[in-house]
């Protein structure tokens, strides 16, 4: 005995015969047998109905295992904006399936979409009080394969249909209202994150405080906003107020003294500096501890856009820049799923205490990224033309780096934190030991075995360890204290590992995969896996070698160059204190106080919405 027989079928109105598709039979809830009949143009089957729905019960088959999803809603429509294109909607627990009722075999008009890819679902009536018709609009943002082009991008597909069974414009409304709240449900439950945060729950629209910096990048964020980021956030229900910066530090004094509780989410549209400010505003708060705990977005709209190409690069897609970077981080940004994210603190000399969620940086790229600030009208193109400016008088700076190394066993604790107690169970560590990419014949194995990684028995002393946690250097700031550093005037730690040289082309401290857009700095950096890739190139590289590196760096293959003045290893903490008076230093591309410097990760901090 069969449950149903789900027929997909159409009664032309010439012929006056009915033309069957497809057969469906359904037992016990599963699809056990469906015949597709292509080859046959029409069938008469005068006893039976034109169309039968599915119910309940009915299955679909899965697009990519061939499995079998249960139907869990089924219905026929209209298509908005052409009444004579007829639909038949299935939603299974994965996919929102859409089978165009024409002549053409089935197979043909069918489209299978992810409610993975999915930002919203809305119903709605129109402004026709003689129309009973309700209607629900679905938005998808699937990766695509561009057009003429390699690699993909997310494309927006937008499925909207008319329900007009009914008379009664209320009983239609309910109905739609029903398959947008079902296909909403679906699709977070398939977005269900490893450690359950989403940005808001269903049970009210997502409350979003969006910082946009009308100057960042070529100065168009505003233009991208009306562009892109309004209606996507409007299709994924997302209510968001614009807030517009007007100067430099807006966007710090506002987070600095907002009433939380009225958001559910900050984010920017700008370049790193707007994340960089809202970050420090929240740390200065009295209730810092709480206050960090808000889930913050990014959208780029600057000319590095270094962590929304790090989001971008974590959720597995292919590299995009430009508007395919911002739409795919608006996705995310709708999908609202909420990780921890690492932050470091920064001491200087005689500035406060620093938040950085990206980089430190001395030397070359520091170097770059402040002098190209005058090409800023270009976008990104700045970086090259200041790289190429200060390739051709490569500079050498003098200083004294150190660092505690981050040992493999810290590295495999999941979840280790300096201070808060967020939990992350999906923290799948890949750390190996810290690694120097630096000429083999100066490397040797481990023979100071405390911290198991390898070092040049040439280029760094090993001190013996003590207790630092005594002695922090951040007693009485707002925000976390830090338990692996002295004040700068004291002597290092006894455990922490003095570089040998002193002569540098650049140092660099990274949490994030990139560096911009299209520098891959970091390949192995994740969220928040508590550590910093720290970079150094030493004095002595050639100019070409310099190049070379750079440009491997787009793809992040730099490390497996071989370069013999590249040296990587991964840190907790560090200080560099450099010999010449003037210099320039940044922190998350923004210029610090010039000087020595000491920084220390706290894993998981924040918290970041990305994929
Ligand atoms: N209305 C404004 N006018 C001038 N500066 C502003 C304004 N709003 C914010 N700022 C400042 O502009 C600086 C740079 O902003 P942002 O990082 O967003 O852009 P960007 O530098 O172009 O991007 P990127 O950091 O990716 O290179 C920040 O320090 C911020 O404080």
């Amino acid at each position: 005995m069969f449950d149903l027989v789900a027929i997909n079928a159409r009664q032309p109105t010439v012929r006056r015969r009915l033309t069957i598709h497809s057969v469906h039979i359904i037992q016990s809830g599963k699809l056990c047998e469906s015949v597709t009949l292509s080859s046959c143009r029409t069938h008469p089957c005068p006893g039976l109905p034109s169309r039968l729905r599915m119910d309940q019960r009915g299955a679909e088959s899965d697009r990519n295992t061939g499995s079998t999803s249960l139907v869990t809603l089924y219905g026929e429509f209209t298509v908005t904006g052409n009444r004579k294109v007829r639909c038949a909607v299935s939603l299974t627990e994965k996919d929102l399936i859409v089978q165009k009722l024409t002549s053409a075999p089935a197979g043909r008009n069918k489209l299978v979409l992810s409610l993975k890819d999915c930002v919203g679902c809305r119903a709605y009536r129109e402004n026709d009080s003689a129309d009973p018709a309700a209607y629900f609009a679905a938005y998808f943002y699937p990766a695509r394969r561009r057009w003429m082009m390699s690699g993909v991008s997310r494309q927006k597909v937008e499925q909207s249909f008319r329900l007009a069974a009914l008379q009664d414009p209320r009983a239609n409304h309910e109905e739609a209202e029903k398959w947008a709240r079902a296909v909403r449900e679906r699709s977070a439950r398939q977005q269900y994150p490893r450690d359950g945060m989403l940005m808001s729950d269903l049970s009210r629209p997502c409350r979003m405080m969006l910082l946009v910096n009308p100057q960042s990048g070529k100065g168009q964020a505003l233009t991208l906003y009306n562009k892109h980021i309004q209606q996507m956030l409007s299709e994924a229900g997302v209510l968001h107020t614009l807030v517009i910066t007007e100067r430099q530090n807006h966007a710090r004094e506002l987070v600095r003294e907002a009433d939380l509780s009225q958001w559910d989410a900050i984010a920017i549209l700008s370049g790193d500096g707007l994340l960089y400010e809202v970050i420090n505003g929240l740390l200065e708060r009295p209730d810092w501890e709480d206050a960090i705990q808000t889930p913050l977005g990014v959208l780029p709209g600057g000319s590095g856009n270094a962590l929304a190409a790090s989001i971008h690069h974590y959720s597995g897609a292919s590299p995009v820049s430009g508007e395919e970077l911002l739409v795919s981080c608006g996705f995310l940004l709708c999908k609202g799923l909420v990780s921890p994210v690492d932050l470091v603190s920064i001491h200087l000399s005689s500035s406060p205490r620093l938040f950085s969620f990206l980089s430190l940086a001395w030397g070359f790229i520091a170097d770059v990224d402040i002098e190209s600030e005058k090409y800023r009208h270009i976008g990104a193109v700045r970086f090259t033309i200041g790289t190429l400016l200060r390739l051709a008088s490569l500079r050498v700076y003098r200083g004294r780096l150190a660092y505690l190394p981050a040992t493999e066993d810290y590295s495999n604790k999941r979840g280790v934190k300096n201070n808060m107690t967020l939990q992350c169970p999906n923290q799948a560590s890949s750390l190996g030991p810290a690694s120097l990419l630096c000429c083999p014949s100066r490397v040797s194995p481990c023979q100071n075995t405390y911290h198991n990684y390898c070092h040049s028995n040439n280029s760094i002393k090993l001190r013996r360890m003590e207790s630092t946690s005594s002695h922090s250097a951040t007693k009485g700031l707002p925000g976390p204290p830090d338990s692996l550093l002295l004040p700068l005037d004291q002597p290092l730690p006894s455990d922490w590992v003095v570089v040998q040289e002193e002569d540098f082309v650049l140092v660099l401290a990274m949490y994030q995969s990139h560096l911009a857009e299209d520098l891959l700095a970091a390949p192995a950096a994740t969220l928040d896996e508590g550590i910093m890739h720290l970079f150094y190139i030493r004095a002595g590289i050639s100019r070409i070698a310099m190049l070379r590196l750079l440009l491997a760096m787009e793809k992040g293959a730099h490390l497996t160059t071989n370069c013999q003045h590249l040296v990587h290893t991964k840190v907790r903490a560090l200080r560099l204190e450099p010999y010449s008076p003037k210099g320039i230093m940044t922190v998350d591309g923004e210029v610090v106080e010039y000087g020595p410097v000491q920084a220390e990760v706290h894993r998981g901090l924040a918290r970041l919405i990305s994929g």
